[in-house]
């Protein structure tokens, strides 16, 4: 299929710096917000303008659309770092909806991702039934909680060595620290040596980074400024957790809320000790972690987990954009060698029969081949087996992955997991 085009009267422009009032102005009606934009512009802006592409009108001002993509040159994926374009900002008027701006963009999107050597795209929905007609698959969950006061925790040896610091979180003060804690604790999750958490991206651009502290007032919702609580062992830092309060008073007294942005540590006993921390914090009665992994510490430190209302959501959505270059370079937790037919309506290069061959954790090839495929599946469906975190076998269950050749099913699904879940702890 040639790449969708624009429908007759609009045309793509590339966006830079001296756009950014008319891009808040498009944002803000295609995400409905409060806040004028005067002071949108004041804040600093996440965009890479090298990769903001905007859509306009024959005879109308202003954009009818826009989209970007953050450029994450080192994507964990299993047992590796891929570079992979991170879709973000997308954006149509209403205006001018439904009539094949978004399949023109995502067309545009796909096509410069091969050009640049992306051969994996990941995305955050905001509606959950967009992205998988263009071959996004639904790759990570999310776990959210609402831990009460006070929790009884399971013990963990050494969580009573560290030292708790609760200070203003400051880009000054905690950037440095919370960069370097973050991405260890992507590379060994809970220190545990040989498996990362795919899907933990690293906010990689001097944007992204600008834009993570800045903490403008009027997007706090009634909560104090952002806070942060880090645990050090021996002088250094183990662990850190964001958070904010919010506090109401009722005819039975105090009832403040924490809510937590990342809450990330090295090892089992920082974890369990920012835990203590955030769940015995004065005049609150619930604490709400935002987008833990789904297979996170706290899940196994809870004495009573269904108390802590556990709920699991969409996280990061994957597209395969290159196959070969995509399943070679990722690891496997199995030995395997299976053909793959996969079908792609967007990117043709990609469809087609593919021999993966993988050693347990080691390299991987991924060709061409013109034996009969194992195993026939979706681009969407290879999306979401491609971190890890969705099984091969349960989308077979669903009639969304064929089996050709019995016992492959089986073997290929042990391969394509991953000991730790994919997550991404930030929304890009
Ligand atoms: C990664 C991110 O940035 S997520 C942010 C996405 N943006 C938003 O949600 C903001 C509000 N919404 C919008 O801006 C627009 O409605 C968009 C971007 C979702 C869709 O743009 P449009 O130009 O209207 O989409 P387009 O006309 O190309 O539709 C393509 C197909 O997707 C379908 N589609 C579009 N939006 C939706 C939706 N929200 N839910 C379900 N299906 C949808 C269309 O029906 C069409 O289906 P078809 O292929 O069967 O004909």
């Amino acid at each position: 299929m040639a790449p969708a085009a624009l429908p007759a009267g609009y045309a793509f422009r590339g966006l830079g710096p001296g756009d950014l009032r008319a891009v808040l102005d498009l944002d803000t009606w295609a995400f409905p917000s409060p806040h004028a934009l005067d002071d949108l512009e004041r804040l600093p802006s996440p965009l890479t303008w090298s990769r903001t592409v905007g859509v306009e009108a024959d005879g109308t001002d202003g954009l009818a659309a826009m989209h970007s993509s953050y450029p994450f040159a080192r994507f964990p994926v299993p047992g590796g770092e891929l570079p992979v374009a991170g879709l973000t900002w997308v954006g149509v008027h209403p205006q001018h909806r439904r009539r094949g701006i978004l399949r023109a963009m995502i067309d545009l999107h796909l096509g410069r991702c091969r050009e640049r050597g992306e051969p994996v795209s990941a995305l955050f929905a905001a509606e959950a039934a967009i992205y998988g007609r263009f071959g996004y698959g639904r790759a990570a969950h999310d776990l959210r909680l609402a831990v009460p006061r006070g929790a009884a925790l399971r013990e963990v040896p050494g969580a009573a060595e560290h030292t708790v610091r609760v200070e203003h979180a400051t880009r000054q003060a905690h950037g440095e620290l919370v960069d370097r804690v973050h991405r260890a604790a992507g590379a060994a999750p809970g220190g545990v040596t040989g498996v990362n958490r795919p899907g933990w991206a690293t906010r990689e651009t001097p944007e992204l980074q600008a834009h993570f502290w800045e903490d403008a007032p009027m997007f706090r919702g009634g909560q104090e400024s952002r806070r942060i609580v880090v645990v050090e062992r021996d002088g250094q830092p183990r662990g850190y957790a964001l958070f904010r309060r919010s506090l109401e008073w009722e005819p039975t007294g105090p009832r403040g809320t924490v809510r937590t942005g990342e809450v990330v540590a090295l090892d089992a006993a920082a974890a369990r000790a920012l835990w203590g921390v955030l769940t015995d914090l004065d005049l609150t009665t619930q604490v709400h972690p935002f987008m833990l992994p789904a297979d996170d510490v706290v899940s196994h430190l809870l004495a009573d987990p269904r108390a802590a209302d556990q709920r699991l959501a969409d996280n990061l959505w994957v597209r395969v954009v290159d196959v070969p270059a995509a399943l070679a370079g990722r690891r496997y937790a199995a030995d395997v060698d299976v053909v793959l037919g996969v079908g792609d309506a967007r990117v043709p290069a990609n469809a087609g029969t593919w021999r993966l061959r993988a050693e347990a954790f080691g390299e991987a090839t991924c060709e061409r081949t013109e034996d009969p495929a194992d195993l026939e599946l979706d681009v969407r469906e290879l999306g979401a087996a491609y971190l890890g975190g969705t099984s091969l076998a349960s989308m077979a269950a669903a009639g969304q992955v064929v089996e050709r050749s019995p016992g492959t099913l089986a073997a290929a699904s042990a391969a394509f997991g991953w000991p730790l879940a994919p997550v991404c702890s930030w929304v890009f």
